[in-house]
């Protein structure tokens, strides 16, 4: 089904909606509901989308890390790996996460504004690829560690780069105003002062301008201040061997949505370094979302529905914004598709079983009025919806289960009441 929020492999034969070749309606008798099922070919494919654009385009080394707080799922990670990326992560546990999937250390990158000294130790213990400094007292950290240490780190410095990007106040980043890197004057000095420490390896800039950002141009103009900062550090005879353009490449969370796509990135972005400063360095991406985002769906049972004459109808499904916090947080649209024998379609509000009256995750959605025990599917929920989960009301965090060529596997079990108390004394 030709589709920008279906994953490559969703479709409907005579008897069922299907994706990975496995029937959605015997994924949810199995597994039972609220289930995350990820499409693994989507995967796939956007990962090789990644890997061939850039090496058609960019005539260097180039490196893709997996933002893995998108889907910190080793399975996934795994499977990234396999197809030769790496990982960024942002705290102790994402570092935990991605070594314990294999994960080879030099192909880790560390990003952060407040890594505590205990996170750090554990990034020079393990002797990854890079800690993405964010600011002076990190730096110093860094310093009393390594003086207690014979060890050695590689970093990269992340700048403001002062680029606004048109997306959710809340996932911008690159903004003047912002809580991530140091202005451009102040880590040029922070370079300084890193060149003088023989056991801090300087390596290069890191920038990230924000997240659903679906307009190339910005990663054009980024692509320009990156090459201002890599010329002013030549001048001073710094060399810079790594510059990361962050991630944040937007997907389509509704037909009306056109982000461009990861070739488009690739070819544009390559283009500028090659009118200023040329391939001469290693150029790092780092994507979450769009890596993950399109292979998830969410597969609920409706459980109830109501109707306020005159005002709203509601149907409301056994999840909601403990497995989908975006539309609560962000406002974030989704599209959906109800499976059921009803043909009546009809405008209703999709609500989750949450004590918020703002756990709505669709507004005014047309389809089918539904019955009870109907199932419910809402798209392009691979990204920030299972590594989101809240536990809210004790729900238990759903399974996740990989669907490829027929076949399924179950990578993440669903919670048990158990697993509610476990910590609790
Ligand atoms: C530094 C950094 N890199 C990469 C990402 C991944 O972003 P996205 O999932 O939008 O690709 C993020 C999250 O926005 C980030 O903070
Ligand atoms: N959590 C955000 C993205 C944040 C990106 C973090 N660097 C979202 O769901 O859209």
């Amino acid at each position: 089904m030709e589709s920008k929020v279906y994953p490559i492999t969703f479709c409907k034969d005579d008897q069922d909606y299907k994706i990975g070749g496995v029937s959605i309606p015997y994924l949810g008798e199995k597994h039972n509901t609220p289930l995350y099922i990820l499409d693994k070919s989507t995967l796939s494919f956007q990962a090789n989308t990644y890997m061939d654009s850039w090496k058609k385009y960019y005539k260097n080394n180039y490196k893709v890390l997996f933002a893995i707080k998108a889907l910190p799922i080793l399975e996934v990670i795994r499977i990234f790996k396999n197809h030769g990326l790496g990982a960024l992560v942002s705290t102790g546990g994402e570092l935990y996460i991605a070594l314990s999937a294999g994960v080879s250390p030099e192909n880790i990158y560390f990003h952060g504004n407040a890594k505590t000294l205990r996170e750090i130790e554990y990034a020079i213990d393990q002797n990854i690829g890079a800690l993405i400094i964010d600011n002076f007292d990190e730096y110093e950290k860094i310093k009393y560690l390594l003086s207690k240490k014979d060890a050695k780190i590689n970093v990269l410095v992340r700048i403001i780069p002062n680029i606004e990007v048109n997306t959710h106040r809340s996932i911008r980043t690159g903004q003047t105003d912002t809580k991530f890197g140091l202005p451009i004057d102040q880590a040029l000095i922070l370079i300084q002062k890193i060149k003088k420490e023989k056991n801090i390896i300087f390596k290069g800039i890191h920038s990230h301008i924000g997240s659903q950002i679906f307009d190339i141009s910005a990663y054009v103009k980024l692509s320009e201040v990156l090459s201002e900062v890599y010329n002013e550090l030549k001048s001073q005879n710094i060399a810079v061997e790594e510059m990361s353009i962050g991630g944040g490449l937007g997907v389509a969370y509704t037909e009306e949505d056109n982000p461009p796509n990861i070739e488009d990135l690739a070819r544009e972005v390559s283009n500028k370094f090659k009118e200023t400063i040329g391939h001469n360095f290693t150029l790092i991406c780092e994507p979450g979302r769009s890596l993950v985002g399109r292979a998830g769906i969410t597969l609920y049972r409706i459980e109830s529905r109501k109707e306020l004459p005159n005002i709203r109808k509601y149907v409301s499904v056994d999840g909601g914004m403990s497995d989908n916090i975006r539309p609560s947080l962000y406002g974030a649209k989704y599209s959906a598709l109800v499976i059921t024998k009803n043909e009546k379609e009809t405008i209703f509000s999709i609500a989750g079983k949450h004590c918020e009256s703002g756990d709505i995750l669709i507004k005014d959605f047309k389809g089918p009025w539904p019955n009870p025990g109907d199932y419910l599917i809402t798209f392009t929920t691979g990204a920030y919806n299972f590594s989101m989960y809240t536990w809210y009301n004790a729900t238990l965090r759903p399974a996740v289960v990989l669907v490829e060529n027929g076949k399924e596997k179950l990578i993440v079990k669903r919670e048990n009441y158990e697993d509610l108390l476990r910590g609790q004394l």
